[in-house]
């Protein structure tokens, strides 16, 4: 069954002329988002749509392109269309996410304490696949980001690789592709200098020909025009654009 991606944005952390790299994944009947930054409710209502048109969240790891809109969300689905989403987040981020980023806002004395006050929390094992709707399935790899930070990237319906931030990881999408049938590959994609906490255009370009070909760079610098032309096989996934999987 092919599923459809729409990014909401493809920029990176303090690109400005794209949205948070964040997305929406849809089957027949179900979309789902994939992380919610600060820029989220603004992407959201460039494509004519709300929050509410969401199924179901997704979290990658605690940052704010990836998270940042999840304030807004909850309080719209609270106080406006009067229902929880249902959050897929990894069991170690439950927590965090509660205590170090949404609690300062969201907290209201008698109303919301937690976060089962305003999601549908569904926490995630790592490499435990979990179907989130008749077409959707996930499973979280743990990738290396930050030092001391829990970040996972996604594999979806057993084919479909999508990045969490991570450093380059040659072992992994090889095992992928080579051993676990990965058909596509959304990557992100730090244009200039050492990567440091993200993965380079440079690394990528040194992987195996047969991974190219099926790997799609996202989240991405204000700079990307200068770099078309300059990433082999591999293409830029654009943001808005509808894409079959
Ligand atoms: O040790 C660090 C920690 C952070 N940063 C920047 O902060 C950003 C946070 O969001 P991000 O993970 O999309 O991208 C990160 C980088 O741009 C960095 O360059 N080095
Ligand atoms: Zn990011
Ligand atoms: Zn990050």
């Amino acid at each position: 069954m092919t599923l459809k991606l729409q990014m909401l944005g493809t920029g990176s952390a303090f690109a400005k002329n794209y949205y948070n790299n964040n997305a929406l994944i849809q089957d027949e009947n179900f979309t789902l988002l994939i992380d919610c930054g600060v820029t989220a409710p603004l992407a959201l209502h460039q494509l004519d749509k709300t929050f509410n048109d969401v199924n179901a969240l997704l979290i990658t790891h605690i940052h704010a392109d990836h998270v940042g809109g999840m304030e807004e969300l909850a309080f719209m689905m609270k106080m406006k269309f009067n229902r929880k989403l249902p959050l897929y987040i990894a069991e170690a981020l439950v927590e965090p996410i509660w205590e170090h980023t949404l609690k300062g806002g969201l907290y209201q004395q008698g109303h919301i304490s937690s976060l089962q006050d305003v999601f549908d929390v569904y926490p995630l094992k790592p490499g435990v696949k979990t179907d989130i709707s008749p077409g959707i399935s996930v499973e979280l790899i743990p990738t290396q980001h930050i030092p001391g930070k829990d970040s996972y990237s996604l594999y979806l319906n057993d084919r479909i690789f999508y990045s969490a931030d991570m450093v380059f990881d040659p072992q992994l999408l090889n095992e992928l592709v080579n051993e676990r049938d990965c058909e596509v590959i959304l990557h992100e994609c730090q244009l200039q200098g050492p990567g440091e906490v993200h993965t380079t255009l440079d690394e990528l370009l040194s992987l195996p020909e047969n991974i190219q070909e099926r790997t799609y760079l996202m989240h991405y610098s204000d700079d990307v025009e200068a770099f078309i032309g300059k990433t082999g096989i591999m293409e830029f996934v654009e943001q808005q654009r509808v894409y079959e999987l």
